[in-house]
């Protein structure tokens, strides 16, 4: 089985981990949960969204947690922009990339932009453009590519249309998401098989998988073997998605990396300091931590310890 020697993961968990949290944090506990995020050694960190704070009132504070935190030379600090206003504040924070985030279904796109597809995409055009003319990398993101929580199963040749739309527009990847957690291997390599049947390239892919179901690390195992190497992932399994009743959060960063450990696959990342960014998190929300490589490890540790 063929596998990428080397993945980059993407830590979102402070921008979709905590916008979906109920527990409300101030801007320094955010930024100290990004800047022990970077200490991990982790490249990608979503640090923040520049959206309407009427639909997500957690990420209302992301200037500030862009000025709070303490930026490592080699690390890119990114955040959401759903329209230009998003993109002006996206500037003025200093963002290394910004993302921009449509949907593969209509129901969906409704309820998380107040847009249908192609309404969100031309929205997008201005910011598009405005990017490029100061080479600021542009991700791309695609919700509910294996499964919508208003319209059922998601056909793979849409995903692959919107992919191709989303890339010759500009983006330099599109994150694949499964929103609501609901792929699975099979439905997974039936996606890829369509994507790169459609020529997509592969290095211009990255996966993003809910847990939902308990299928997100064998479904990233498929994406990894399809050549996929860039993976989203959050700390302590932080989020859901606030227009996606029941979806659990991402998949755990700790998990990834230890999944990542087993295949000798290089990431980059320092386990115990990811454990203790991880244990710091869960603290400040009173919560579990949603991995079970971080509660196993952890619990090995005070075993030894004691
Ligand atoms: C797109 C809009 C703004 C349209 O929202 P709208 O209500 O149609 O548009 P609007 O232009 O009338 O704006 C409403 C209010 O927001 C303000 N506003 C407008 N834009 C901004 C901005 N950029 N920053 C700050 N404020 C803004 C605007 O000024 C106005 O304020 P009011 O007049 O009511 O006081 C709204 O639908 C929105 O912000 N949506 C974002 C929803 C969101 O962030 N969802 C979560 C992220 S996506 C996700 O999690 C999925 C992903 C990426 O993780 C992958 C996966 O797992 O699927």
């Amino acid at each position: 089985m063929n596998y990428p020697d080397k993945v980059c993961l993407v830590e979102v968990g402070p921008r979709d981990g905590l916008q979906n949290e109920a527990t409300a944090l101030t801007a320094s506990q955010k930024s100290t949960l990004v800047d022990k995020l970077s200490a991990c050694g982790l490249p990608v960190i979503e640090t923040g969204s520049f959206v309407s704070p009427r639909w997500v009132p957690q990420m209302a504070d992301s200037s500030a947690v862009f000025e709070k935190i303490k930026r490592r030379p080699g690390v890119r600090y990114t955040a959401l922009t759903p329209n230009e206003r998003g993109l002006d504040a996206a500037i003025d924070a200093n963002v290394s990339e910004i993302a921009i985030f449509a949907a593969v279904t209509e129901s969906f796109s409704r309820k998380n932009l107040n847009a249908s597809i192609q309404e969100t995409l031309q929205r997008f055009e201005p910011v598009l453009a405005r990017a490029a003319a100061r080479d600021l990398p542009v991700r791309g993101y695609l919700s509910c590519v294996l499964g919508c929580p208003y319209e059922g199963e998601v056909e793979p040749q849409v995903v692959s249309q919107l992919t191709r739309q989303l890339l010759d527009s500009g983006c330099h990847e599109v994150s694949l998401g499964d929103t609501i957690g609901t792929g699975t291997a099979g439905s997974m390599s039936r996606l890829l098989d369509t994507l790169l049947t459609d020529n997509i390239p592969v290095e211009q892919l990255a996966m993003h998988c809910h847990d939902t179901y308990g299928q997100a690390l064998a479904n990233i195992v498929i994406a990894l073997q399809y050549g996929i190497a860039t993976i989203d992932t959050s700390v302590a399994g932080l989020g859901g998605c606030p227009y996606a009743v029941g979806a659990t959060g991402n998949v755990a960063t700790e998990d990834v990396v230890y999944l990542l450990n087993g295949l000798g696959i290089e990431h980059g990342v320092d386990m115990p300091l990811l454990l203790e960014a991880s244990r710091y998190i869960s603290e400040q929300l009173q919560r579990d931590t949603q991995s079970r490589a971080a509660k196993a490890l952890l619990t090995a540790q005070s075993t030894s310890a004691a």
